[in-house]
C-alpha cells in the first residue's frame, strides 16, 4: 500500500549505492522472491487508480534495467484486470537484467507486444514511465529522449517508476532531459533528489511503496527526508516561573547603509521565535530605533561582543566594508553560538585568515549560504553547487566544522558529523529579498533558549519554510 511521504516522520534517505546493496542482500537471502513483481504489483494498484476513465491506453515507457522490468510486470498485471496497454521498449532482451528479462518473458508469454517506438498521435489514459532508475548514469539523448519529450507532451496523468526518468536520484539533477511526473510511486525507501534541485517539480506527487520490507532490515543512512518536526526540534515547556534571562539574548550585527532592513527583519524575527531579548548591532548609525518593534535594542556593534550576548548573528545587511570585516573578526572570536550569513559569508569566502579562525571555532558556528554565497566559500560556480547541493553543504560543514543550511529548493541542512536532512516545508514563495534575514533571527531567537545548534538549524529551516507557507 503507498504512502505519503509526508506523513512519515523523518523517513531516511537511500542513494543509489545504497539502493544496490539491498537489492544485493535480498537476491542473497531471499533467491525465489522477487522485489520486481511486488513493485510490479504496487505499480498496477495506483495506475488502476490514477488512469482517466476515458478508456484510452495506457502508454508503458520501459527502458533497458530493472525500471523497465518493474514496469513490463506492470503491464502484465494491468492487461490482466482489463486495461490495454501499449508497452515500447527498445532493448535488446538477451541484455536485460535477470529480473527484467523474465518479466518480458512473463509479458510476452501473456501475449503481450512490444512495439520499438510511440506510436503517433495516439490518446493514453497514463503514461507510465519505467524508462530509467536509479540505475541513471548519463545524460539521456537519443531515442529516449524524443520518448520523454513526446511523454510530456501528452495530455494525460504521468505516473514515474521510482524515479521521474532523467532525473538523478542522487541529488535531483536532470540529465539531458527528465520526464515531468504527475505522481511518482517509489520503491523501497526516498530517494534524496526527489526532494532537492530539480526533483520536487519533476516528481509531482510523491507515494512510496516499500515492498514489504520491514524499515529495520534496510541499512542505516546518512540522510533523512525533513518532513515534520521531531521532540528533538522542540523546545522545553516554559515554567511559569520564567524571566527573559532564561530565553536567550540574541546579538545580530549587520544593517551597513541602505541595508538596515535586513537586520531589522532578522531582529524581529527573533523576538517573534521567543527570544528573551534582541540587540542590534547597526552599521548605519542613523538607525536607533524600530518603531514597529520597539522591543529590539539597539547597540554599537563594536561594543556588542561585550555585552555578552548567548548567540550572535552576524550578516545581514552586513556589507563588506573594513568596519564589516573587522567585526566579523570579533564575532568569530565571541564564546557563544555563532550564525554566519550573507555578508559574513562573502567574507569569509574573500579571506584565507578568516575561513581558518572561523573553522577552528570551539562553540557551535552555523553558516546559511544560498547557493551563490556557497559557490564563493568552495571556490565554485552556483551551477556546480546546484548539480550537488548535498556534497557541497557537506563539503562546506566539513571545511568548517559548522552545521551548514544550503538554502534552495529542498533546503539541504549537513552536519558535521556526515548526517544531513532535506527540508519537504517551503516554496517558492521564498525566494524573496528578506527571507534569509527572517532564518538567520529565527535561528538565533532557537539558539538562545537553549536548543543543541544541529537541531535548532534543522528546526528553524522547517518553521521557516512552514510559516512562510501560511503567509
Ligand atoms: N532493490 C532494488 O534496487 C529494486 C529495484 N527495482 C527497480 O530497479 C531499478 C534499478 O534498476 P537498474 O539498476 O537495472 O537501473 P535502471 O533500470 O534505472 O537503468 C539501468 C540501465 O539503463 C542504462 N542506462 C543508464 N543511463 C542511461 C542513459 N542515460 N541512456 C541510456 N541508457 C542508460 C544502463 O546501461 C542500464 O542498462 C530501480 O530504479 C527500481 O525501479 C525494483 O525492481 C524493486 C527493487
Ligand atoms: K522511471
Amino acid at each position: 500500500m503507498p504512502i505519503a511521504p509526508r506523513a512519515l516522520v523523518s523517513p531516511p534517505l537511500f542513494m543509489a549505492a545504497d539502493c544496490r546493496a539491498i537489492d544485493r542482500h535480498w537476491a542473497a537471502a531471499h533467491p525465489t522472491t522477487s522485489l520486481m513483481e511486488r513493485a510490479g504489483t504496487a505499480t498496477a494498484e495506483l495506475a488502476g487508480t490514477l488512469a482517466s476513465e476515458s478508456g484510452e491506453s495506457v502508454l508503458i515507457l520501459a527502458g533497458p534495467g530493472n525500471n523497465g522490468g518493474d514496469a513490463l510486470v506492470a503491464a502484465r498485471l494491468l492487461a490482466t484486470q482489463g486495461f490495454r496497454v501499449v508497452v515500447v521498449n527498445r532493448a535488446d532482451p538477451a541484455h536485460l537484467p535477470p529480473d527484467a528479462a523474465r518479466a518480458w518473458a512473463a509479458w510476452r508469454e501473456s501475449g503481450g507486444t512490444i512495439l520499438a517506438d510511440i506510436p503517433p498521435s495516439q490518446r493514453y489514459s497514463l503514461v507510465i514511465d519505467g524508462l530509467f532508475g536509479v540505475g541513471l548514469q548519463r545524460d539521456i539523448g537519443g531515442e529516449e529522449a524524443r520518448w520523454i519529450e513526446a511523454a510530456n507532451g501528452l495530455n494525460c496523468p504521468k505516473l514515474a517508476l521510482d524515479v521521474p526518468s532523467g532525473l538523478d536520484s542522487d541529488n535531483g539533477r536532470v540529465r539531458g532531459c527528465a520526464l515531468r511526473a504527475d505522481h511518482t510511486l517509489t520503491f523501497l525507501g526516498l530517494k534524496p533528489g526527489l526532494f532537492t534541485a530539480d526533483g520536487p517539480d519533476y516528481a509531482g506527487q510523491l507515494h512510496l511503496d516499500t515492498l514489504g520490507i520491514d524499515a529495520a532490515a534496510l541499512p542505516v543512512t546518512p540522510g533523512i527526508a525533513l518532513t515534520q518536526l521531531e521532540s528533538r526540534h522542540h523546545l522545553p515547556a516554559r515554567r511559569q516561573n520564567s524571566h527573559k534571562g532564561l530565553f536567550g539574548h540574541v546579538g545580530i550585527v549587520g544593517g551597513a547603509s541602505g541595508m538596515v532592513g535586513a537586520c531589522l527583519i532578522a531582529g524581529r524575527a527573533a523576538l517573534q521565535q521567543g527570544a528573551g531579548s534582541v540587540t542590534l548591532a547597526v552599521l548605519d548609525e542613523r538607525v536607533v530605533v524600530d518603531y514597529l518593534e520597539p522591543r529590539l535594542m539597539f547597540a554599537v556593534p563594536e561594543n556588542l561582543v561585550d555585552a555578552q550576548p548567548s548567540v550572535l548573528a552576524i550578516g545581514p545587511g552586513l556589507g563588506q566594508q573594513p568596519r564589516a570585516h573587522a567585526l566579523l573578526e570579533t564575532a568569530l572570536a565571541a564564546p557563544c553560538p555563532l550564525v554566519l550569513d550573507a555578508d559574513a559569508l562573502n567574507l569569509l569566502a574573500g579571506d584565507v585568515g578568516l575561513a581558518k579562525q572561523a573553522a577552528r571555532r570551539t562553540h557551535p558556528t552555523l553558516l546559511t549560504p544560498h547557493p551563490g554565497e556557497a559557490a564563493r566559500l568552495l571556490g565554485a560556480s552556483s551551477a556546480g553547487i546546484q548539480a550537488n547541493r548535498i556534497k557541497a553543504a557537506q563539503r562546506l560543514s566539513t571545511q568548517y566544522h559548522a552545521h551548514v543550511a544550503l538554502k534552495g529548493a529542498g533546503t539541504i541542512i549537513a552536519h558535521p558529523d556526515g548526517r544531513y536532512a532535506i527540508s519537504t516545508s517551503g516554496g517558492p514563495w521564498l525566494a524573496q529579498a528578506g527571507s534569509g534575514d527572517r532564518l538567520t533571527g529565527m535561528l538565533a531567537a532557537l539558539l538562545g533558549q537553549g536548543m543543541d545548534a544541529g537541531n535548532a538549524l534543522e528546526a528553524a529551516v522547517w518553521l521557516h519554510g512552514e510559516t512562510a507557507s501560511e503567509r
